[in-house]
């Protein structure tokens, strides 16, 4: 676990309360808890060092919460642990999957029947810090932040969703990027997105420009079933995929690295709201679904499957209650999944 920062501590608690909860008795859970984030780059500078990577490389699984916090420069964190963690174990596949809950609120006229998973790109795109600048702080300041884009890159990434997409009933398998302005990244994507696809006929593909995609995540959320973009153009849609299924709280998301060479991390899509922090307002629920993700990937479907209806049925009894605290979702959840 790396409970991290701001109510990263106060979710990954309620994570953990509803794993040991879901776990079959026989199964003994080890955990172990990284002190990374705020505290420890303020106490000792560090940020991610080797030997805690080394470390962590043991785990089945990793469980984090979110990092970042006011008091340190806005980057250190984010790439120093978070990314450096996405790229050192090799996360290429970001899942993110959208649900609306029956009785969650959305913003959306005529509640739409919005199931679709986001596979994101996790280690390359405008994210490898290929970057730099000159002049720095002068007025004539040049800053680059360059989109890497690797062959090697976009296929692993793209045949993941076909595979995902091949697996579900709708079989239906959206592109997003940009290839009408970034020409020479959207080209890679789209050309090895319609190579792959001749090996997957029965997956019914589209392509949509990134733009336009907001449009339908709003309009037409319905038409999407799997959606492979690039890391940020995934980053950004899958804020707006969770404010359409009942807002940021519910959001889950698993870092994954297919092979299991290095351990697969699950984290909600949220960060560690400041604003919120120590408030008890925090929802667990986006981190309690990402435990689900990750009981999924080391193969306990069942307890997974109780984690995600238990959830569906305390989101269904939500509606017009008095708001609850992070505690007391938690103590429901893991409650309704010990049955
Ligand atoms: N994976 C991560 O660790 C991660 C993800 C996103 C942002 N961050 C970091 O978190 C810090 C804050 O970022 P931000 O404010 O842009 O995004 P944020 O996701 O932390 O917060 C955005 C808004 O959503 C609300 N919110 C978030 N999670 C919630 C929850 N579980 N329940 C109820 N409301 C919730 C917040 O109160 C805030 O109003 C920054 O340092 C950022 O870099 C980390
Ligand atoms: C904190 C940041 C590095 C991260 C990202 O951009 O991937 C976050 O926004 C997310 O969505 O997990
Ligand atoms: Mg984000």
């Amino acid at each position: 676990m790396i409970p991290g920062d701001g109510i990263g501590q106060e979710v990954v608690a309620q994570g953990l309360k509803v794993l040991s909860a879901a776990l079959p008795q026989d199964v003994k859970l080890e955990t172990r808890s990284y002190d990374l984030g705020a505290r420890r780059w303020h106490a000792t500078g560090e940020t991610l060092p080797d030997a805690d990577l080394e470390s962590l490389k043991n785990h089945d699984a990793i469980l984090l919460g979110a990092i970042g916090d006011p008091s340190v420069p806005s980057g250190v964190l984010e790439r120093g642990l978070l990314l450096k963690l996405r790229f050192a174990f090799d996360h290429y596949v970001n899942l993110r999957p959208s649900k609306l809950f029956p009785n969650t609120p959305t913003p959306l006229a005529g509640r739409p029947d919005i199931d679709f998973v986001v596979v994101r790109e996790g280690t390359e795109g405008p994210y490898t810090g290929n970057g730099g600048s000159l002049r720095t702080g002068t007025p004539a300041e040049v800053a680059t932040e360059v989109s890497v884009n690797t062959a090697y890159g976009v296929e692993r990434v793209v045949r993941d969703a076909y595979e995902r997409a091949d697996a579900r009933p709708r079989k239906k398998l959206t592109l997003v990027h940009k290839n009408n302005v970034l020409v020479h990244a959207g080209h890679l994507w789209k050309n090895i997105f319609d190579r792959v696809g001749q090996e997957y006929p029965e997956v019914t593909t589209d392509y949509l420009h990134v733009d336009a995609a907001t449009i339908f995540f709003v309009t037409q959320p319905e038409r999407f079933d799997v959606i492979v973009t690039d890391n940020l153009f995934g980053d950004i849609l899958t804020d707006l995929a969770a404010a359409v299924t009942g807002g940021i709280g519910l959001a889950a998301s698993g870092n994954i690295n297919p092979s299991g060479a290095f351990p697969s991390m699950f984290e909600p899509v949220h960060g560690s709201a400041p604003d919120i922090a120590g408030t008890g307002k925090a929802d667990p629920t986006a981190t309690v679904l990402s435990v689900a993700l990750l009981l999924q990937h080391l193969g306990y479907e069942a307890e997974a499957a109780r984690i995600e209806t238990s959830v569906a049925q305390d989101l269904a009894e939500r509606a017009g209650d008095t708001p609850r605290t992070t505690d007391e979702i938690g103590d429901a959840l893991a409650a309704r999944v010990s049955g």
